[in-house]
Order: C-alpha cells, then structure tokens, then sequence
C-alpha cells in the first residue's frame, strides 16, 4: 500500500469580520488515504465538505493540523508548503474537479484542455491530439473545440473542465460535485475516467450531491455533520476518526 496522504488533526474557521465573530467549518479532522483509494464526504449543507477539499488544495489556509502529503518528490506539509511548492504540486501531482470553468479570454476550448499537457513537455501537436480525445470523451461537439467557452452552456462548460482537469493522471485528484448538471453520457465518461485513473494509483476524494453515481468506486466514507458516528462497514474496518 502507497501512502499518498495523511490528515491530522485539521481544522479551519472563518473570521466574518462584519459580525465581529467567528465560524468553524470543521475541526480536528484525521484521515489517511493510499494509492488507489477513493473518500467519499457527505454530511448535512454547510457541513464543511466544500471547505475541507479547498483546504487540502490550499485553496484556503488551514487553522491547524497537517496536511501530509507524499509526494514523488518527498513528504510535504500542504498545510506549511510555499507558495511555489503547492503551484507546482497542482500543476503535476494534484488535481481539483469543480463543475465550474475557469474560461480565458480568447483560449479555444482544445487550447485550454491541451494545456496541462504542454506545461508537462508534451509537443503542441501531441497535447493537441490527447485534447481533442478528451474533448469528444466527455461529449464536446467538435465545432467548439476551437472556440472559446465563455459563451459555452453550463454543460458544455463543465465538460471542457472535465476533460482539462482529468487529462493527466495525478497522484491526488479531489472532486467537489463534478457531475452536478452533466448529461447521462457524460456522468458515464467522467465515471470510467475516474475508474481508470483509480485503478492507475490515483487516490480521490469526493463529495457526490449523488453518490450512487460514484458507487462502484466508493472504498470509505466520512461524514462531516458534527457529532455522527461511523454508519458504513468501510468506515468501522478504518482508525479514520472525524471529531
Ligand atoms: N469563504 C467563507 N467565508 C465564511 N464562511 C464560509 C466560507 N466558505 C464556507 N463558509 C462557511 O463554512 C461552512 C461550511 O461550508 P461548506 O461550503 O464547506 O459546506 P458543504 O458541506 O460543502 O455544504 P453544501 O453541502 O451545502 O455544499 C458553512 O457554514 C459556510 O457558510
């Protein structure tokens, strides 16, 4: 078993300034995860499942705890990394799958999914060619692929997403609500990609607003709702402790 993250005692709040107060999002969360091993978070709206994903990405700051990440190059505390570090682990070890994206004015749709590619070496025409794969994989009709997706429907944005955010296989990939709004065909995609970047090494964790979509795929759950206690036999096989 590779060992690819270990949480410790994690825990991050917000300051609301105009209240004059302060919030938890969660508090004191541990957990490890191997190669291959796909979390799911579920928990009541508003239980920290969003927060906790952009903390590990370093989206957000954590309060406290570690965030032990081990990486090709050596264990790193995403919690402490530089500024630098945590850009380049996102540019080749680890992932974050939104429904939402990020359009660049006057980048085509081919250019935006090719682009992790060409950050990784590979020659313009080859990142090309793998683009243009994933583009038709999630469901992308080819005349879109060279236009720019600013003016793209909801879907057909999050498709371009996909196939941008799932083109290279990561170490930790981390999913917040990645089929929100697709079609059936494209849920079916995204599933096999992430069944067989699973079954490459890549370790996953996700938050499903329906999970049986992800259900083949499912190894361990934690809940986040504050005070539930382990509900599924994954969980009770595992030390993960969630408080
Ligand atoms: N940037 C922020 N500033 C202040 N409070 C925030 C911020 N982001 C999240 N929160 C609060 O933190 C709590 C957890 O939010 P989060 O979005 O992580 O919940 P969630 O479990 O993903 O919820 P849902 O299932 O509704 O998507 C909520 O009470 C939310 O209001």
């Amino acid at each position: 078993m590779t060992r690819i993250l270990e949480v410790r005692a994690l825990s991050k709040g917000f300051d609301m300034h105009h209240l004059g107060a302060s919030m938890q999002a969660f508090e004191a969360i541990s957990l490890t995860l191997d190669a291959s091993e796909f979390l799911l978070l579920k928990g009541r709206n508003g239980a920290g499942k969003s927060t906790l994903l952009r903390t590990l990405y370093r989206s957000y700051l954590a309060q406290s705890g570690e965030i032990l990440f081990h990486s090709s190059h050596g264990v790193i505390d995403l919690a402490r990394a530089a500024d630098v570090d945590i850009t380049l682990l996102r540019r080749t070890e680890i992932g974050f799958v939104t429904q939402f994206l990020q359009a660049r004015p006057r980048v085509s749709a081919e250019a935006l999914v090719a682009e992790p590619l060409r950050l990784a070496g590979w020659t313009a025409e080859a990142a090309l060619d793998e683009a243009r794969h994933w583009l038709d994989a999630f469901g992308v009709k080819r005349t879109l692929w060279p236009a720019y997706p600013a003016t793209f429907s909801g879907g057909e944005q999050q498709k371009v997403n996909l196939a941008r955010a799932l083109i290279l296989p990561q170490r930790l990939l981390l999913l917040d609500e990645p089929t929100a709004s697709l079609d059936a065909s494209a849920r079916a995609a995204l599933i096999d990609r992430l069944a067989a970047l699973k079954a490459q090494g890549t370790a996953m964790i996700g938050v499903f607003h329906h999970p049986g979509d992800v259900a083949q795929l499912i190894d361990r759950t934690i809940d986040l709702t504050p005070d539930t206690t382990p509900d599924t036999p994954q969980q009770e096989d595992r030390t993960d402790v969630v408080v």
